[in-house]
């Protein structure tokens, strides 16, 4: 039964997408069946994994508003093991959509009970927001997976975040639990990146991932190219970790 993980800091631009991908694509390439779920309507992970949005029939949009069934939203990737329900600038009228919609919080959830056996880890990547779309993903997961950049403020917002979780906790889905807290851009010369890795880890304590995220220009690099970082440069040392980061969840799962 595939485990369904969100992707989710409502903070903008740390690294939730460059995660989706790269965490997804190295722990399919250890042999697991995984579907990432791009919630996001920027759908950078949709562009970044090589499909084209002009060419997607069904994306997410057409699961939450139209039910369409989640599999005839599925397309297959480039990367063997690995699938993906694209999104659109279609979703971002989900949102005002979906506010008077009944059962709004749980249409993802249904829409992906079908989805859990055929494989074995599924990703949400959420967009920067904490609205109804990124309520459906934490209601439908089982667990969030938080990256934070290090950078300064980059524990900012962080209680609100945490406040959400607990909300859904209480109404919505009482077993989401924290899969793990995800330093990202980490960059060892400056003082701010190995002073923000220790204020996060007093707060989070052993819930943080050993593998830190370096930043690494062959990782901005890959979406361009449509490609995973497994894919576009597999010696860079971007690669390298995000390799050690699907080892660390499947190892923390199985
Ligand atoms: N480790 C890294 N090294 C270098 N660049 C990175 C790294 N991680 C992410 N980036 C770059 O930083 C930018 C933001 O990353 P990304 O899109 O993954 O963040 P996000 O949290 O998904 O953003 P948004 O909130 O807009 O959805 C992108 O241009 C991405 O290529």
């Amino acid at each position: 039964m595939g485990k369904i993980i969100a992707i989710a800091n409502q903070k903008g631009g740390v690294g939730k997408t460059t995660t989706s991908i790269n965490l997804a694509a190295s722990i399919a390439a250890i042999g697991r069946r995984v579907l990432i779920v791009d919630i996001d309507p920027q759908g950078n992970t949709t562009s970044g994994m090589g499909i084209n949005k002009a060419d997607v029939q069904s994306c997410i949009y057409d699961v939450l508003i139209n039910d369409v069934e989640g599999e005839q939203a599925t397309i297959s990737t480039a990367v063997e093991g690995l699938d993906l329900i694209p999104a659109t600038i279609q979703l971002a009228g989900a949102e005002i959509e979906l506010s008077q919609a009944i059962s709004r919080e749980l249409r993802l959830k249904k829409a992906l009970v079908s989805m859990k056996p055929k494989y074995d880890y599924i990703f949400i990547d959420c967009p920067p927001s904490l609205g109804i779309i990124t309520l459906n993903a934490l209601t439908a997961a089982e667990s969030v997976l938080i990256p934070i950049q290090c950078e300064f403020y980059a524990l900012e917002g962080l209680s609100q975040l945490l406040n959400t979780v607990r909300l859904v906790q209480k109404h919505l889905n009482k077993s989401l639990e924290i899969e793990g807290v995800l330093l990202t851009m980490f960059d060892r010369r400056t003082n701010l990146s190995v002073q923000v890795m220790e204020e996060v880890k007093k707060y989070f304590q052993e819930r943080v991932y050993q593998t830190v995220i370096p930043r690494n220009i062959r990782l901005s690099e890959a979406p361009s190219h449509g490609e995973p970082i497994i894919v576009y440069d597999p010696r860079s040392r971007g690669a390298k970790c995000y390799q050690n980061l699907a080892e660390e969840v499947v190892m923390d799962n199985e």
